[in-house]
């Protein structure tokens, strides 16, 4: 069971490499890796798990979060429209996206990062993403919203990107170009 100090926080290189592509089919290994991080997401989301484990509630985990630097990241949450998304996925990749941008008025954390960072983190408002699911098969998602921030927030783990490196140092709050505010 993945828990806390599972989880490598800022300062460990692995968080700023380039992920390695997953040898399709993957591993017995890479399979039980990556419904270890979907299984993490859920126990954080479950309280009396959370509560007894001490784990924060998160909504998406990246492999090198884990030490794995590989290319497979695992999300679990509802959007603001109540679409519940539960994926692990090997070899992700952003195939299109918009050029509106999106950012979250509450700014961004993460699961590696043990303090507060402010400021906005402008993101694409719309992002397709194509990627392998745990069971093998190809996925298209179309994603917008809440729902795009947080894949484009994993598969910047798997490229070594940290959410704090999007927000501008002279005007951590300033409104991004051509960005829709989204308060979730
Ligand atoms: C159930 O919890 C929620 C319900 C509704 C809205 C938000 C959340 N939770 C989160 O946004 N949780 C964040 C999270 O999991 N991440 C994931 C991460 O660090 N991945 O590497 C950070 C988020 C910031 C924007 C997208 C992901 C942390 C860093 C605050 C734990
Ligand atoms: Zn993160």
């Amino acid at each position: 069971m993945i828990t806390m100090k599972d989880i490598v926080r800022e300062g460990n290189p692995v968080l700023r490499e380039v992920a390695d592509e997953v040898e399709m089919p993957p591993s017995e290994e890479e399979k039980e890796t990556l419904g270890e991080m979907l299984q993490y997401l859920k126990n954080s989301q479950d309280e009396q798990i959370c509560d007894r484990y001490s784990l924060r509630p998160g909504v998406g985990l990246a492999a090198p979060q884990i030490g794995v630097s590989k290319r497979m990241l695992a999300v679990h949450f509802t959007d603001f429209n109540d679409k519940l998304y539960s994926y692990g996925l090997f070899n992700p990749k952003i195939v299109s996206h918009s050029v509106e941008k999106a950012y979250l008025t509450s700014g961004e954390g993460c699961l590696s990062v043990d303090r507060e960072v402010p400021g906005y983190v402008p993101r694409y408002a719309r992002v397709t993403i194509k990627a392998v699911d745990l069971e093998g098969n190809e996925v298209k998602l179309r994603l917008r919203d809440f729902a795009a921030i947080v894949f484009q927030h994993e598969i910047d783990h798997l490229n070594g990107v940290m959410f704090y490196d999007h927000i501008d140092p002279d005007n951590p709050f300033k409104e991004p170009e051509n960005a829709k505010a989204l308060d979730h």
